[in-house]
């Protein structure tokens, strides 16, 4: 699908999507309820959104047990768990990264084997290699093509014991480890080199709790241990609006709106919560851009001068699209972090960035390691001087978000092929970027 993004001021007032990370943990520890638990093992997940990979992790805890009812208000999902009453030969986790390396664990619990696949960019990401020997070490078979990819056959189930585990690559299969390890007969130790995206790791661990389950941990995460034997205990849960959706709108609030005007206002979305992306408030700060947070509300504004600013984003690598859209408006040379985060995501997105902004007309130097380093605007009209009017995401939907939102300020119309791609994670994103196009 292609969409056609027109130079337009921006304004008006969206509500952030929910939360995808929350919602995949909160429909796994959902499904990890026993059905004896008081009333009858069901949860009550709120403000639940079907973006895809929410979609594939509610179809996971389907297929491994859980009973799912629809609420009457929108938003509303009742699980009643039951872990393994269904015994699938099969899990199919979409293009989630996080489903992958979740699901993966819970499934080594089980004693008969299940085989854990995908489809599109995530047959491209190496997740299986690493999770293969910590779940052995814990009591697993687990079997897989050998080049690191999926599909991965794994049985159980995982008795617990001491393990260690690279973190560097990504946290996603430790979020995993902590969401199945309650379940093991005997306590399980983590020792975690190199932990990152450790916002995330805070997150699992605050859904966990809310679901009875008890670990501790390190300040620094580098070391977990999780009791065995533990009940997952059935919650009320409300999903969060999702930070990282809303940074890219928040991004356009700054580079779009009109300046002196209302801005752009991003409602549904925690001043307090634990998610790596709620960083972006930090960048936009540096940046010199005006913002309001008023209860769960935050309004953006333009201001005339935007300066280049630096920001370390290793820990919260989703936002690395949205801060080069931001970048590309502010004064000087803004450097960004962590890039090495980046490989494997939906695309190898430091690249990604450099090819997609260089048709922008936005400069992307990624020779030094690490580092992002993004050429501010120099045109005096404001305007990005654009070089190919033929966008790609890549099937990556946070690159389709934020070269929309850079294409905003362009001399000329873009248009993104594969725009669809923004169903991975915020299916309502072209309507909302419409809704508040001045024109
Ligand atoms: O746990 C999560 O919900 C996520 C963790 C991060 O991945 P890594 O830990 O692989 O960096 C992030 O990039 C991803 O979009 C979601
Ligand atoms: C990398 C992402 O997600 P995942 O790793 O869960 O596929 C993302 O949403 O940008």
């Amino acid at each position: 699908m292609k969409e056609t993004v027109y130079p337009s001021a921006v304004q008006g007032r969206i509500v952030a999507p929910a939360s995808k990370s929350y919602a995949q943990r909160a429909l796994a520890a959902a499904l990890l309820v026993p059905v004896s638990d008081n009333p009858a093992g069901w949860s009550e997940l709120r403000n639940m959104g079907l973006c895809n990979d929410t979609s594939a992790a509610l179809d996971a805890v389907r297929r491994l047990g859980a009973e799912i009812r629809y609420g009457e208000n929108r938003g509303t999902y009742y699980v009643e768990g039951g872990f393994l009453r269904r015994r699938p030969q099969e899990l199919n986790i979409g293009e989630s990264g996080l489903s992958a390396r979740l699901f993966t664990p819970l499934a080594a619990q089980s004693p008969e084997p299940v085989t854990v696949t995908g489809h599109g960019s995530i047959l491209k990401r190496p997740v299986a290699s690493a999770m293969a020997e910590p779940l052995r070490r814990l009591g697993a078979s687990v079997s897989f093509s050998g080049d690191g990819f999926l599909p991965l056959t794994v049985s159980g189930p995982l008795r617990g014991g001491t393990v260690e585990v690279d973190g560097s690559l990504s946290s996603q299969f430790i979020t995993g480890l902590l969401m199945a390890s309650p379940l093991s007969a005997e306590d399980t130790h983590l020792a975690v080199r190199r932990p990152k995206s450790v916002p995330y790791l805070a997150m699992t661990l605050e859904v966990l709790h809310a679901f009875g389950i008890s670990a501790a941990h390190a300040a620094d995460y580098t070391e977990f241990v999780i009791p065995g034997r533990q009940r997952y205990r059935a919650a009320v849960y409300n999903i969060e609006g999702d930070w990282s959706g809303a940074s890219c709108l928040l991004v356009a609030g700054a580079v779009a709106s009109l300046p002196g005007g209302e801005g752009v206002t991003v409602d549904n979305l925690n001043p307090g919560s634990l998610q790596a992306d709620r960083a972006i408030v930090e960048a936009l700060t540096r940046a010199g851009v005006p913002m309001d947070f008023c209860g769960r509300v935050l309004t953006v504004r333009r201001t005339e001068v935007l300066r280049a600013f630096e920001f370390d984003a290793t820990d919260c690598p989703d936002l690395f699209p949205a801060l080069a859209a931001l970048a590309a408006f502010c004064g000087g040379t803004t450097v960004l972090r962590g890039t090495t985060r980046l490989t494997h995501k939906e695309s190898d997105r430091a690249a990604t960035i450099a090819a997609e902004f260089a048709k922008l007309g936005v400069e992307v130097d990624l020779s030094q390691a690490d580092v992002m380093a993004v050429r501010g605007l120099t045109a005096p009209d404001g305007k990005l001087r654009v070089r190919d009017t033929s966008l790609d995401s890549h099937n990556d939907h946070r690159i389709a978000m934020a070269t929309a939102v850079a294409a905003l300020r362009a001399d000329r119309a873009v248009v993104i092929d594969g725009a669809e791609a923004v169903n991975k994670s915020y299916p309502e994103f072209w309507n909302d970027l419409k809704n508040i196009c001045l024109k």
